[in-house]
């Protein structure tokens, strides 16, 4: 087991967010965390990272309880790809390169920038060398922060949906790369995701959030029909295209229900 959560408490003032949180992940395996928006998904990955300080409740990496740790510690387990990525005037390169000391003055190594040359060629983003990041689009800007937080070579990949600003051909490309290097290198991956066909082709296993507690966990078995329309509140069709497990919204009395409603407007 690489990563092992339990009992995690969260609150935002006096709001509780997450509550009861426990579930663990082995190596080489790829999570998916889905729910609604709002629900906590962000929240939980902070908490894990401790970006967050939860209000009870334990986080171990490989055994080391992270409230025991300091910042560059966490660091060196944990790498993070936010939802928002931050920009400032520096070269992709740079930036990426940051990834590997992210907090101090450093001499940096030819190993360092063997790894950072080898994460630019791995995602195809060789082109990109030398832009500033804040003249970026929000694409180019995530493959970046993907890119930094794999230069960290951590043992746990903590990404915030790592796709959303993605075009599709880049989409697929980044979270089939995710998946070999987290069973190449034998870490964990852990994504808030709202697609759940990409969550199907990409991912191990499934946290289900529904009102800030885990409403499922485990395989692929676990995101039934049922499931679904109790976490998003919107009827599903689960099928087979190729092979692979999708998931199609709606339904014909869910679409009539829409279209009276709209007609009432
Ligand atoms: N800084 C904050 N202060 C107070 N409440 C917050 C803060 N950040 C988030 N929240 C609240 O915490 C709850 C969980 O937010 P979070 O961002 O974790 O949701 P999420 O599941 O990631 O949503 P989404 O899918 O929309 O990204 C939301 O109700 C949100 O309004």
């Amino acid at each position: 087991m690489i990563l092992s959560v339990d009992e995690l408490q969260f609150l935002y003032r006096n709001r509780k967010i997450l509550h009861e949180i426990a579930f663990s992940i082995d190596e080489g395996e790829v999570v998916a965390i889905l729910g609604p928006n709002g629900v906590g998904k962000t929240t939980l990955l902070k908490c894990l990272n401790r970006i967050l300080n939860p209000r009870g409740g334990t986080v171990r990496i490989g055994g080391e309880n992270l409230s025991d740790l300091g910042t560059m510690e966490i660091a060196r387990l944990i790498g993070y790809v936010p939802q928002r990525v931050e920009t400032g005037r520096l070269t992709a390169f740079d930036a990426v390169l940051l990834g590997r000391r992210p907090h101090i003055k450093w001499d940096i190594t030819e190993k360092d920038l063997k790894i950072v040359d080898s994460v630019f060629k791995l995602l195809s983003m060789e082109n990109l060398r030398l832009s500033y990041i804040d003249e970026m689009s929000g694409g180019e800007l995530q493959k970046v922060a993907i890119a930094r937080s794999l230069v960290q070579e951590p043992k746990v990949l903590l990404l915030d949906e790592p796709t959303s600003s993605l075009d599709l051909r880049n989409q697929v490309e980044i979270l089939a790369i995710i998946r070999q290097i987290v069973l190449q290198h034998k870490i964990a991956a852990v994504m808030t995701m709202h697609d759940l066909n990409q969550a199907f082709r990409y991912a191990d296993r499934f946290i289900l959030l529904k009102g800030g507690k885990v409403h499922a966990y485990g395989g692929a078995e676990v995101i039934t029909p049922q499931v679904i329309e109790e976490v998003y509140g919107l009827p599903v069709v689960i099928g087979e295209i190729s092979g692979m497990r999708c998931v199609v919204p709606g339904s014909p009395a869910w679409d009539c229900k829409i279209s009276y409603a709209a007609s009432k407007l």
